[in-house]
């Protein structure tokens, strides 16, 4: 098998095609761009989630082959699949954040991320919109590539809890995530959508906290496995309130639970936010 740095120079430039593929679909210029909007599950679907994930599926089982490694995409993954039996996984989200590619917000992303047993090893968040792609090794640091090269990115953060900035999803929200957004020391808040561009958005220091809290629906590991990497190679830290990890092909693809993402004050404000949520007065209500 390829080691890992050859395989991350595989995984960029699949990363780098499917940006420009997605971003002519959301600028008018592929061949085919009527997005033709589909509902699976109550989320959109486009005809650009689809071609994105077959153009990576393609380009990675083209160089490395499915004897060595299992491939989930959000577009081919069949509801109550069992724990892919690979340890090496690849996990794609093709477009993550197709709410806001339809609207226009610019906020949508690409996730690409290899999970060795249940945690991520290898990750690329592609951005179109700013031709930005974030990538890390797990033990290597997290760099930011443009046409110019690639750096080293860290997260830097010197502010006091009441001044952190939050990001929220602009359409994932319930009742219980707008109590803690009320409750919470930090008041500075936002809403981006994708989760790859609100871990950007903590890397490039445009913001602070993430919170993702699920509901009667949750995120699937191909919206947090490449995010989560990505920031925390950068020296931020992504886990569940209880400060548990995240884990992926666990075998029930969905990201159940109350899940942050900060670049510091990490443990007091997932204490913070499970003292707010153990008050929240309707306990049974998650509606998204
Ligand atoms: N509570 C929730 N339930 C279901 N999906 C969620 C979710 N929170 C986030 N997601 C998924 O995470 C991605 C980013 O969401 P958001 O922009 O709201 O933060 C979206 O996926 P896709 O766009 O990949 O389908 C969305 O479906
Ligand atoms: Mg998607």
């Amino acid at each position: 098998m390829k080691d890992l740095s050859e395989i991350l120079i595989i995984a960029r430039e699949v990363a780098w095609g499917a940006s420009k593929l997605l971003g002519s679909y959301y600028h008018g210029t592929a061949l085919a761009p009527d997005l033709d909007i589909k509902y699976k599950d109550n989320e959109p679907v486009t005809v650009a989630d689809i071609a994105v994930s077959e153009y990576i599926l393609s380009q990675l089982k083209a160089a490395l082959g499915e004897a060595d490694f299992g491939y989930i995409s959000e577009e081919t993954y069949k509801s109550q699949q069992e724990k892919n039996p690979h340890e090496w996984v690849w996990i794609i989200d093709p477009l993550d954040g197709t709410k806001d590619f339809i609207n226009k917000t610019g906020e949508y992303a690409i996730h690409i991320a290899l999970i060795q047993g249940t945690q991520p090893i290898l990750a690329v968040v592609a951005i179109p919109e700013t031709q930005t792609l974030y990538y890390a090794i797990r033990g290597g640091g997290t760099f930011r590539e443009t046409a110019t090269g690639s750096v080293a990115v860290r997260v830097n953060c010197t502010k006091n809890i009441q001044d952190l900035i939050l990001v929220v999803s602009r359409s994932h929200r319930n009742d219980r995530l707008e109590y803690l957004l009320q409750h919470l020391p930090c008041q500075n808040q936002k809403a981006i959508g994708s989760v790859g561009c609100k871990i950007a958005a903590i890397i490039e220091q445009q913001a602070d906290v993430y919170i993702s809290l699920s509901g009667k629906s949750a995120p699937k590991d191909w919206d947090m496995a490449a995010p989560e990497l990505i920031l925390t190679e950068a020296g931020g830290q992504f886990t569940h309130c209880d400060c548990t990890p995240l884990a992926y092909n666990t075998g029930d693809i969905h990201q159940w639970g109350d899940l942050l993402a900060s670049n510091r004050h990490h443990q007091v404000l997932c204490r913070e936010a499970t003292k707010i949520l153990t008050q929240f007065p309707n306990h049974s209500s998650g509606v998204d």
